[in-house]
């Protein structure tokens, strides 16, 4: 089993029913077994700034899916909840994104694995630290990392505990 974890955004309709949504298809999956739930934080959007709070976690699971299935798995989902890309880092109902796989390193035109942004936004790694604080980037913690990024302050707790299925 590999131990992945995962990134969770909605900012469209209701946002905390969609993670609850995703959440819940994502536990109910076959070969996926759910292994910790960040808190629910709100956070400013990042990248394309025209556009509604975002709420973000960050998802611990394991899995026997490799890493081309899970991007389809997780394709899926975001197809299952309406998700429509209309404009880039725009308004979205769900996003899905793969953070981390083992110590997986892969990149091509499909994957990348880190998730190459990563690193430099907040609003994944704030959540990702309350559930795995012990994550490094080479020799730094994400709390370091945390430290140093401008966009911490857009990132708020919303809701701790909200997650009993749906
Ligand atoms: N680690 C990853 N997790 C999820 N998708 C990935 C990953 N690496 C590459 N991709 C690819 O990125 C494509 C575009 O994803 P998407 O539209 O969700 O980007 P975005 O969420 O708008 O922006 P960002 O990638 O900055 O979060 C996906 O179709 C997928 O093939
Ligand atoms: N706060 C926030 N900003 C974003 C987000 C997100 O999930 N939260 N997702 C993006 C594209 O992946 C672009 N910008």
């Amino acid at each position: 089993m590999s131990e992945v974890y995962l990134s969770l955004g909605s900012n469209l309709g209701d946002r905390e029913e969609n993670l609850k949504r995703a959440v819940f298809e994502l536990e109910h999956w076959e070969g996926i077994i759910l292994k910790k739930l960040s808190p629910i934080y709100e956070t400013k959007p990042v990248g394309y700034l025209n556009q509604d709070m975002f709420l973000n976690i960050a998802v611990e699971v394991e899995t026997n899916i490799g890493p081309y299935d899970l991007l389809k798995v997780v394709n899926e989902i975001e197809k299952k909840l309406k998700r429509e890309r209309l404009i880039r880092w725009g308004p979205r109902t769900i996003d899905i994104d793969i953070l981390l796989y083992d110590d997986i390193e892969l990149k091509d035109e499909v994957l990348s694995i880190p998730h190459p942004r990563i690193w430099e936004r907040a609003f994944v790694l704030i959540p990702l630290s309350d559930i795995n604080p012990f994550i490094k980037k080479g020799d730094v913690y994400i709390k370091d990392l945390i430290a140093e990024l401008p966009d911490k302050e857009g990132v708020k707790l919303y809701k701790e505990n909200w997650y009993n299925g749906v």
